[in-house]
């Protein structure tokens, strides 16, 4: 036997096997790139088509966000509950209203992240995994009395919300009732008053001519209307009249000053309303054109015609917008210290409401101009507050609707009842009443209310660790002061100008006595003596003016530098 020949490849049938299998699979994977590229391109058509019919039915925005929120609600559309009115009214009613898409958010490319399935709102916030391609949405839901969608009108929510304080107002117990519409600037606080008011008029009216308690006969229906701005306080029936807020002895709180008006129909009423309206402070923000920087508070008084005494008293408030400082167009100094003014009394507003639900003992209504006016409101066994907080829709307010829907929870801390819970829970990936990244988790039940000081308050507002609270906290009783301090120096500067204006006048007379014409005899000595007091009245004046402008410069510099250290905390 001769072997073969040592270079002489020899044909195996394995390594033949080996080399088709190779190709084989070597087709396959190019068989399987080309199903992918077919398949990418056929999702890519699809996106692009889907894309067309959101644009068409006025979604421009992002096309996979939108997808998911379109999945999540046909996979919770049963979670809604009907609105059933006729309710018993509770002691506070806090409902949200979602607003339509804005041409404005569609122009953004902004899509619908909020879903209203009452008695739930939820918020599905669009987010990217870690790889930064995958999207996601983070679903964040609360529950209140009432949630009303886009497709809701104000007639809705005035039904349910506000009606059963008109009639509880117009009973002639002498009850209090409040409404405050709060949210973010652009989601629809005003749009909802307005048409509240409007309807408010209406019914107060046919309420008085037709029941059998207070009638026209005997009440007047009195109306006010003013705005809390930076502090200030303005009288909008009385062309921007300055007021001042006092709590006499009593504890009575009177805003002296402001002038109430009779009106004699629902027309009427209007009419000093819309007026008072035109005359708001506004300002731009990046959020909407026109901004409310103030509180705008109506009050309609009923009262006996003959003994004056109060049968009802209605407030509704058109709060300023809740946004952060940092959204608004400018940085100066006066819209800084705006937003801290607003902070702190939507801060304090929370708390007093909460301790009219009794879940608070502490009421700091003197904590701002806005709770001490309304003190009644929050102290009379007699009182009822609607709180209705308005929310934008678009994705890029997820984090502004979150936190007004936070405050709105907080308030009455409604807990929804376990069937609901369980209900919405089983098909979420989320809890409710989400917690701050970093925090631990709090439950309601045993969360201590009572240790929750503003500056607490203030932490969570901010959605900020302990420190940077405190300097927010500091800031905000700055800016406190500082506007007391301004207008204890421009009441100041205005009682020396006044009293220097007399020792002008006294001077001149002064002078005649002895510079008279028919003046021959004259007393240097007591001419003298009194040109030297009235020159060290002035000098007196001057130095306590002087004073006065110096302390307030330093507040000035204070607030300067914590603004500063705060906003490069970044907020
Ligand atoms: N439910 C709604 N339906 C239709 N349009 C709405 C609705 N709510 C608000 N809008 C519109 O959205 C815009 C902003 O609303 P609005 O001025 O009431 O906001 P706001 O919360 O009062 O803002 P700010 O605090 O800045 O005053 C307005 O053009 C208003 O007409």
């Amino acid at each position: 036997m001769t072997s073969p020949p040592r270079n002489r490849r020899v044909s195996t049938g394995v390594g033949k096997g080996a080399k088709d299998q190779t190709r084989l699979r070597i087709e396959k994977m190019e068989a399987e790139r080309e199903e992918r590229r077919r398949l990418m391109q056929e999702r890519k058509l699809e996106r692009a088509a889907e894309e067309e019919r959101n644009i068409a039915a006025g979604n421009p925005g992002d096309v996979d966000f939108i997808g998911l929120v379109k999945k999540w609600r046909q996979e919770h559309a049963n979670d809604a509950l009907p609105l059933v009115s006729g309710q018993s009214q509770p002691k506070i009613c806090v409902s949200v209203r979602k607003r339509p898409i804005s041409d404005k958010e569609r122009k953004r490319k902004d899509h619908d992240s909020v879903t209203c399935y009452h008695p739930a709102v939820w918020v599905h916030n669009a987010k990217l995994k870690v790889d930064g391609i995958t999207k996601y949405l983070d679903h964040s839901s609360f529950c209140f009395d009432y949630a009303f969608n886009e497709e809701s009108s104000t007639e809705d929510v005035y039904r349910h919300c506000t009606l059963p304080l008109i009639e509880f107002t117009c009973s002639g117990k002498g009850g209090r009732a409040t409404v405050f519409a709060y949210g973010q600037t652009g989601s629809g606080k005003t749009y909802t008053m307005n048409g509240i008011e409007a309807m408010v008029a209406e019914d107060i009216f046919h309420l008085l001519k037709n029941q059998n308690g207070p009638n026209l006969n005997d009440t007047m229906v009195l109306v006010s209307f003013f705005e809390i701005y930076g502090g200030r306080i303005q009288d909008l029936l009385n062309k921007r009249e300055r007021l001042k807020v006092l709590e006499d002895g009593k504890g009575e709180v009177v805003v002296t000053g402001l002038r109430e008006f009779e009106a004699g129909s629902p027309e009427d009423l209007l009419e000093y309303i819309e007026s008072a309206q035109k005359k708001r402070t506004t300002h731009a923000t990046e959020a909407n054109d026109t901004s409310s920087r103030s509180h705008a508070i109506c009050q309609i008084v009923l009262r006996d015609k003959e003994t004056q005494s109060l049968k009802g008293k209605l407030s509704l408030v058109d709060l300023a917008g809740s946004e952060r400082g940092s959204d608004t167009k400018s940085h100066n100094r006066q819209r800084r210290t705006e937003s801290s003014e607003i902070n702190t009394s939507l801060l304090a507003l929370k708390e007093c409401i909460r301790a009219l639900g009794g879940s608070s003992k502490h009421v700091p209504y003197r904590a701002s101009k806005l709770t001490l006016i309304l003190k009644d409101c929050f102290t009379s066994s007699l009182a009822r507050t609607t709180m209705i907080a308005t929310v934008s829709p678009g994705g890029s307010s997820a984090d502004h609707t979150i936190n007004t829907l936070r405050y709105a929870d907080r308030i009455k801390e409604k807990k929804m009842s376990d069937l609901k819970k369980q209900k919405i829970a089983s098909k979420s990936n989320k809890v409710l009443s989400p917690t701050r990244p970093g925090k631990k988790e709090e439950t309601m039940d045993d969360f201590d209310i009572l240790s929750h000081s503003l500056v607490d308050e203030e932490d969570e507002f901010y959605d900020s660790d302990g420190n940077d609270a405190e300097d927010i906290a500091q800031l905000h009783r700055t800016v406190q002061s500082l506007f007391e301090e301004e207008e204890s120096l421009l009441n100041l500067h205005m009682s020396i100008i006044q009293e220097n204006a007399e020792l002008l006048t006294e001077e001149g007379k002064l002078l005649q006595t002895v510079q008279n014409d028919a003046v021959v005899d004259y007393d240097i000595d007591a001419y003298a003596n009194r040109l030297g007091s009235i020159l060290d009245r002035k000098t007196y004046l001057i130095a306590a003016l002087k004073d006065k402008l110096s302390s307030f410069r330093n507040q000035l510099k204070q607030e300067e530098e914590l603004s500063k250290k705060v906003t490069s905390l970044g907020y």
